[in-house]
């Protein structure tokens, strides 16, 4: 049975100090932070404790979305300045590759760079054993890619993704799928869990009249709503995969290593 991981609480006097995160050698913000840090904040902070972690010569995982933003541009700050060198980036979205690109991060894919030393990614849900659920921002599949060959997958969030179970934000899971008869396989994975009162939604862009929204692998999403406790984790995750139709799905069990959380009192790291 998984035991709860141990962690460590940096306390808020030594995460920050005259707007440095300590250990950092630039200021996380421009002045002293009031009292309250705003959310992005806190994304920001998780993300500079992070690229900690990166060294010179290491081949990254970049994740995609607003916390692992953070740390693509601390990244390039750090190879600006010459305090990081001859490093490789292997990002996991377009999105994280245009932006990678703009600030001069050297960057390869893993067909030619199949060994990852580390990636830091942000996610949307973080259970007490460190199982994530990712894909809201609709990069799932690359990053469990990247992700699933890296030594050491560094997850940094804010202190509101943390769940007690899996799915217990009430807000999305999200299946890539192919978009050939889409409604069939959003129904079969909807009676997969009808126990756990699922519902499945196919993702679209408002913004685009109502389209559905496009994976950069050109497929479908379908958002699981879950009523109740998911339960058996793994054997969620072998059903949802055994179905034809089915790419990926956002669940990443027993992937992550650390857990960098950033709250109000200051900023956690979590080993597995
Ligand atoms: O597809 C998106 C990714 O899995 C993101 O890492 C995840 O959605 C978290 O994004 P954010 O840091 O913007 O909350």
């Amino acid at each position: 049975m998984a035991i709860p991981c141990t962690y460590v609480i940096t306390s808020k006097k030594s995460t920050l100090e005259n707007g440095k995160l300590m250990g950092s050698s630039s200021p996380v913000f421009p002045s002293p932070p009031s009292a309250n840090l705003t959310q992005d904040d806190l994304k920001k902070l998780a993300a500079y404790k992070a690229v900690e972690y990166v060294g010179s010569n290491m081949v990254i995982g970049l994740g995609t979305g607003s916390t692992a933003k953070h740390a693509v541009d601390r990244i390039g700050e750090l190879l600006r300045q010459g305090k990081l060198k001859n490093i490789i980036g292997i990002p996991t979205s377009k999105k994280t590759h245009e932006q990678a690109f703009s600030l001069g991060i050297p960057l390869s894919d893993l067909d030619s760079n199949p060994a990852v030393d580390i990636a830091i990614d942000g996610a949307d849900e973080v259970d007490p054993y460190l199982n994530l659920v990712k894909g809201r921002g609709g990069s799932l599949l690359r990053e469990k890619m990247i992700e699933g060959a890296c030594k050491k997958f560094i997850v940094i969030v804010d202190e509101s993704k943390l769940v007690e179970h899996l799915g217990g934000s009430g807000l999305a899971m999200p299946v890539e799928i192919v978009p050939f008869c889409w409604k069939f396989t959003a129904e079969r994975l909807r009676k997969l869990f009808k126990d756990s009162g699922c519902s499945a939604e196919l993702r679209t862009c408002p913004e685009k009249n109502g389209e559905p929204f496009l994976t950069d692998n050109g497929n479908y999403i379908i958002n699981l709503y879950f009523k109740k406790d998911l339960g058996d984790l793994k054997a969620a995750s072998d059903a949802i995969l055994r179905l034809p139709g089915v790419v990926e799905h956002g669940m990443f069990l027993d992937m992550a290593t650390t857990l960098i959380t950033a709250g109000q009192l200051g900023v956690t790291v979590k080993n597995k």
